[in-house]
C-alpha cells in the first residue's frame, strides 16, 4: 500500500494514529479556517472600534449584523465536513453546536430587534469571537503542521470558562425575548387558517431553553475529552455516528 507521501496525499499527525487527507480536502480546509480566521477578527476590529468610538454597546449588533449573519452562516459547512469525512469529528455534535448558532443569530437576535442592545448579545458576541479566532488559527496551523503551543492550549482551555459563560450569554437574549415574542405573536401560526396547522414561537423558545440542559453538558463533555485527548494524550474509542 502507498504510503501518504507516495501518493500525493497529505499525514494528518495525531497523538495516536495517523489519518490521511486529500491534497483538496487540505487546500479547501485550509482556505476555509483562514477565511474563517479572518471573519472572526474583522468582527472582533469591528467591536473594539464601535465601543471605543461610540463608548456603548447600543447599536453594535445593527453594525456587525451583516459579517456575522455571513461568516455564522458559512459554519453551516462545517456539518458537511464531518458528513463527507474530510473532518473526524461527530456530525451530532457539530449540528447541534452550529445550528443553535445560526438559530441565535437568525432567528432570535436578528429577528427581534427590541432585544439587539442586550448586554447578554454582547456577552455572547464577544465569547463567540474569542472562541472562533482560537479555534480556526488552531486548525489552520495544525493543517500546517505549525501549531504554536499557546494556540493549541487556549484552544484546549479557554473553553473551560467561554462556553458556560457563552451558554448564558444566548440563554439571557431568549429569555428577555420571551414577552416581546409571547405580546407579538411574531413567527407564530394562529389557527384557524387553511393548512389546519398551529404553532407557537414563545413556546417554542422555551423548548429550546430546556433543550440546552441535556444537550449543553454532552457538547462540553465532548470538549472535555477532546482537551485530554490532545493535552494529554488519553486514547478513547471512538464511536460512529
Ligand atoms: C433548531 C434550533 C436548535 C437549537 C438547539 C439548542 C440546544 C443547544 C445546546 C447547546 C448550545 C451550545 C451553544 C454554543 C455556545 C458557544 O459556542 S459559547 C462559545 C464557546 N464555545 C466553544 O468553545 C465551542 C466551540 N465549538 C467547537 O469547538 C466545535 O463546534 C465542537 C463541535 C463543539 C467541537 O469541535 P470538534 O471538531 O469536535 O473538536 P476539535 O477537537 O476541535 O476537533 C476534532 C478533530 O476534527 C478536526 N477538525 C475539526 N474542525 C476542523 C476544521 N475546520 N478544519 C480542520 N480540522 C478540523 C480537528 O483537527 C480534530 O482532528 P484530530 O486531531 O484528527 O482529532
Amino acid at each position: 500500500m502507498a504510503s501518504g507521501e507516495d501518493d500525493g496525499s497529505v499525514e494528518e499527525k495525531d497523538n495516536h494514529k495517523k489519518r490521511t487527507i486529500s491534497p483538496f480536502a487540505l487546500a479547501w480546509l485550509t482556505f476555509y479556517n483562514i477565511a474563517m480566521t479572518a471573519g472572526w477578527m474583522v468582527l472582533a476590529v469591528a467591536m473594539i472600534r464601535f465601543y471605543f468610538e461610540k463608548g456603548t454597546h447600543k447599536g453594535l449588533y445593527k453594525s456587525i449584523s451583516k459579517t456575522l449573519k455571513f461568516f455564522q452562516t458559512f459554519a453551516v459547512l462545517e456539518i458537511l465536513h464531518c458528513a463527507v469525512g474530510i473532518v473526524h469529528t461527530s456530525v451530532i455534535v457539530t449540528g447541534v453546536q452550529v445550528s443553535s448558532r445560526i438559530f441565535m443569530v437568525w432567528f432570535v437576535t436578528n429577528s427581534i430587534k427590541q432585544i439587539q442592545n442586550e448586554e447578554s448579545v454582547l456577552l455572547f458576541l464577544v465569547v463567540w469571537t474569542v472562541t472562533e479566532i482560537t479555534r480556526y488559527s488552531f486548525y489552520t496551523f495544525n493543517l500546517l503542521n505549525h501549531l504554536p503551543y499557546f494556540i493549541k492550549w487556549a484552544r484546549y482551555n479557554l473553553f473551560i470558562i467561554l462556553y458556560p459563560v457563552g451558554v448564558a450569554g444566548e440563554l439571557m437574549t431568549i429569555y428577555a425575548a420571551l414577552p416581546i415574542v409571547q405580546k407579538s405573536g411574531m413567527l407564530s401560526v394562529r389557527l384557524p387558517n387553511k393548512y389546519n396547522v398551529s404553532f407557537d414561537y414563545y413556546y417554542f423558545l422555551i423548548i429550546v431553553m430546556i433543550s440546552y440542559i441535556p444537550l449543553f453538558p454532552q457538547l462540553f463533555l465532548h470538549m472535555l475529552r477532546q482537551r485530554r485527548k490532545v493535552l494529554h494524550g488519553e486514547v478513547f474509542v471512538e464511536k460512529d455516528d
